[in-house]
Parts: structure tokens; sequence; C-alpha cells
């Protein structure tokens, strides 16, 4: 199977590498400094529980790979349009696209650019960082990617796909249920980016914060009555579950906004805690809290 990423950043650079490192056809589509090292350097990855570099086939150009099996879509979400445009050349009559970003759009604005009928929807649990231009760092021991075809069937070429990826040591999931699977990840990453963000926190300070897991509280449940107006299958105790999942993470754990924000870069607002605000007004569901950190992350893109 002949893989592309597209927007081989932290996420794209982490499973990228480890399927490289498998043996399979890989090629990361990167830029700026990070394509330089990947050319120069190859690509290390550094985890808790084990590191490696190797050498990488890496290119700024996608003319360069030619059609391909799979194209793991990996950029921000505001780069989703033109990254979708540049992938032409890499995309065959059987090429599937699978997206791996946060947020509950992504899907159909790929659909809308590469065909339906070449999209699936995917997301990632992995807490992973550019540490420097070749240098994935990934901590803590969640590191999963779940997808699924749009249509909910368990196809050929997705069990090929889980394939891959398992024989790649990915631990990867293949769902009948992505929208719910993608609206579960939202709802946690929505919240959980906003409060660490404009907190500037990571989850152990806001755990101990009664007020800030309050207001964590708030963010999470505002999604799920979003997510439920809009008809999806979330189920009733999603809201506490997520509180489960958020205690049991690392003290020092940490979301991609927050480092981004930290970073001085430009936000996944819109993406996140805008979507809820956004969609919620749509469906007629108030989301004070979600507004709130909406309206204070904002501040910090003037000028972006
Ligand atoms: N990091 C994490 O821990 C997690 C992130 N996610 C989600 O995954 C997605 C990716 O996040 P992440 O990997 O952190 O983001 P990064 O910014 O690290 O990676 C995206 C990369 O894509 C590059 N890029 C964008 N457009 C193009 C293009 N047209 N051609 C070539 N390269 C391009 C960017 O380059 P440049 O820097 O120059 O813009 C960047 O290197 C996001 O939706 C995020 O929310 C999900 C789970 C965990
Ligand atoms: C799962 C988590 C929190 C990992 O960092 C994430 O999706 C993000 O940071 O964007």
């Amino acid at each position: 199977m002949k893989i592309a990423v597209m927007g081989a950043g932290a996420v794209g650079s982490y499973f990228g590498g480890m399927l490289s490192r498998a043996g399979r056809e890989v090629w990361l589509v990167a830029r700026g400094a990070h394509l330089e090292a990947l050319r120069n350097k190859g690509l290390t990855v550094e985890s808790d529980q084990e590191s490696f570099t190797i050498p990488v086939r890496a290119t700024g150009n996608p003319g360069e790979i030619g059609p391909v099996d799979l194209v793991l879509f990996c950029v921000k979400s505001y780069d989703t349009v033109e990254a979708a445009r540049q992938a032409g050349p890499m995309l065959g009559p059987e090429t599937v696209v699978l997206s791996l970003q946060n947020g509950v759009e992504n899907e159909e604005v790929l659909a809308g650019i590469v065909g339906r009928e070449k999209v699936m929807a995917g997301l990632c649990y992995v807490q992973a960082d550019l540490a420097a231009p070749g240098l994935v760092r990934q901590a803590g021991p969640k590191k999963d990617i779940v997808f699924g075809e749009l249509s909910g069937e368990i196809t050929e070429r997705a069990q090929r796909i889980l394939t891959v990826f398992r024989e790649a040591g990915i631990r990867a999931t293949l769902t009948d249920d992505i929208r719910k699977a993608i609206w579960t990840k939202f709802l946690f990453i929505s919240a959980f980016s906003g409060i660490t963000a404009v907190t500037r926190s990571s989850i152990g300070a806001i755990r101990e914060t009664p007020e800030a897991w309050e207001l964590y509280r708030e963010l999470l449940q505002e999604a799920f009555i979003v997510g439920r107006a809009l008809g999806v299958n979330l189920p009733d105790n999603a809201v506490e579950e997520t509180l489960d999942f958020t205690r049991s993470l690392n003290a020092d754990a940490t979301s991609s906004l927050m480092r981004d924000l930290k970073r001085g870069k430009r936000l996944e607002i819109d993406a996140l805690c805008g979507t809820v605000v956004r969609l919620g007004a749509r469906a007629g569901v108030p989301t004070p809290a979600s507004r709130f950190v909406y309206s204070v992350l904002k501040v910090s893109q003037v000028e972006k």
C-alpha cells in the first residue's frame, strides 16, 4: 500500500513514521524547515516507550508522488481546503483520503473537493508535538486511531487499511458509526483544548481547581447538547464518561491548541469551541461557556 501524509507535522509525522518504519512506502508532504530536516536528516520520533530515527521520503510537491492508495490527511483544519486542492496529483480512482484531524466538519469539506467516494473519516488520540524540525515528541500512553466509512459499512478497503495500521504497531479501530466516534472525540477536544488554552494550564492544575473543572464540565455539556440536537448518537452518559477519561490523563497532559497558543501560532478555534458556538446557534442551543472561551482565545488571533 502506497501512502502519503498530507501535512506531515506532529500527528502526520508520528503516524507516517510508524508506517514507514514498518516498511510501507510512505511519502511525507511537508514544508519549510521541517521538510528540509526530513530530507537531510530523516525523521526522529521520541516517545516515552521508544525512540527511532529513519530516513523518509519527503516532498513539498504532491506531483512528485503521483497516485497513492491512502492519503492520511493531517493538516490543521484551517488549511484543509488549500491542502485538499493541492493533493490532486496523489488521487487515483481507488485512492482513499482519511482525515485524522480534530473537528466535526473536515470530512464534508474534503468530500466537496476530492469526491465523497474517496473520503473516510477518522480521528486520533495522541499527544504529539513537532519539537524541532525533523523531530516529533509523543507523550503519554494513548496513540490510537479510530476510523470508518461515511456510510458506516465495514468495507474491504477499510479492513485493508486497518491491517496496515495494526501491522505498523498502531492501535487502530474500524467503526460502523464514525460520526459518533468523531463527536465523542469532539466533545472531549473542544472542551479540553478550550479549558487548557484559556487557562494556559495542563490538566492537573485544572482538575485541582473546582471553578475551572466546573467550566470544563459546562463546555462538555454544551457540546453534548449541540451534538444531540444535531441527531448524533451520543450516549446519555457521554459527559460523565469524558470526565472520567479526563481524570485518567497524566497531570501534565495538554492540548495541541494550548501548545500552539503558547508558541504564538494560529489556533484551530473555529473548528473547536467556535464550532460548538456556531452549530449551537444553528440548532437553537445556548452555548455561553463555549462563547466565552472562543471570544477570549479569538483575541490572540488578531493579525494572524
Ligand atoms: N498534535 C496533537 O497532539 C494532535 C493533533 N490533532 C489534530 O491533528 C491535526 C494536525 O495537528 P498537528 O499535527 O498538531 O499540526 P501541525 O501544525 O504540527 O502539522 C500540520 C502540518 O501540515 C503542514 N501543512 C499545512 N498545509 C500544508 C501544505 N499545503 N503542504 C505541505 N504541508 C502543509 C504544516 O506546515 P506549517 O507548520 O508550515 O503550517 C504543518 O507542518 C489537527 O487537526 C489537530 O487538531 C489530533 C490529535 C492530537
Ligand atoms: C488528544 C489530544 C488532547 C492529544 O494531545 C488532542 O487531540 C490534541 O491535543 O489536539
